[in-house]
């Protein structure tokens, strides 16, 4: 069972898997992490940082919403079949970022009246064509943005490797982000959606999961 989990940058994301984790295991099943982008798998996650990080030499890859999903789609698909073998190996299957992100970040890319087509592709687009599995759940961890921005400080303050990226420092594209992950969840978009807050994470999952 694939729980992907999702939210703007900073949310808590990672804190939240690690804290499933332990909860899953304390049920008595098996519960596995996966984490995209893959930034340290190969070319495409090489690709990937170096567009975040607003390398020049990639700016007609980062100005374009759809040309930017696309990269996030195929590190995606090269992942396949890794992926396939951690769904088979763990009852749960936790996954920091999934196709949700592409579907968020992508359609805050794009003016207002593009978006519904957009979401529609990026679904056909990674479910369809490339064969990723359909998430059995997918968690928005909803903060309020300026903690999430707060988050995403402390973060880059904490890992001097890791200072705060284009998309992190575009305060107006996490606002919308935000944004479009509500509607994503009260939409249903590709499979079922639970929000939680910070503090309600992983009991609230674990409920949505088994009860
Ligand atoms: N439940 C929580 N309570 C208090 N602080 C938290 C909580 N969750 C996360 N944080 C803090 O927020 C910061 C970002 O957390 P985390 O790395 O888990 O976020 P993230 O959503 O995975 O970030 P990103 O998307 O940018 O990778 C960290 O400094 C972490 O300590
Ligand atoms: C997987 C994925 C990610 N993004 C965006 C969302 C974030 O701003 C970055 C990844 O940052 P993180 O701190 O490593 O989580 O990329 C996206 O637009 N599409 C995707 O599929």
């Amino acid at each position: 069972m694939i729980v992907a989990i999702e939210g703007v940058d900073g949310a808590g994301k990672n804190t939240l898997t690690s804290r499933l984790v332990e909860a899953v295991t304390a049920t008595g099943r098996t519960a596995g992490t996966f984490a995209f982008p893959r930034y340290a798998a190969g070319p495409l996650g090489t690709a990937v940082r170096a567009m975040l990080d607003g390398d020049e030499r990639l700016a007609g890859l980062a100005g374009s919403a759809r040309a930017t999903a696309l990269l996030f789609a195929l590190d995606r698909a090269n992942a396949l079949p890794e992926l396939a073998r951690c769904v088979a190996a763990y009852d749960v299957l936790i996954v920091d970022r999934y196709l949700g992100s592409n579907a968020a970040y992508g359609a805050a890319r794009l003016p207002a009246p593009e978006r519904a087509e957009f979401l529609d592709w990026i679904a056909e687009l990674e479910l369809t064509r490339l064969g990723l599995p359909r998430p059995d759940l997918q968690v928005l961890l909803d903060v309020p943005v300026e903690t999430a921005r707060a988050g995403a400080r402390a973060r880059a303050a904490e890992d001097t490797a890791r200072a705060l990226d284009t998309f992190e420092s575009d305060a107006g594209l996490q606002a919308r982000c935000a944004e479009i992950y509500l509607s994503l969840a009260a939409d249903g978009w590709v499979a079922p959606w639970l929000v939680v807050d910070r503090e309600s994470g992983a009991p609230k999952i674990l409920s949505a999961l088994f009860d």
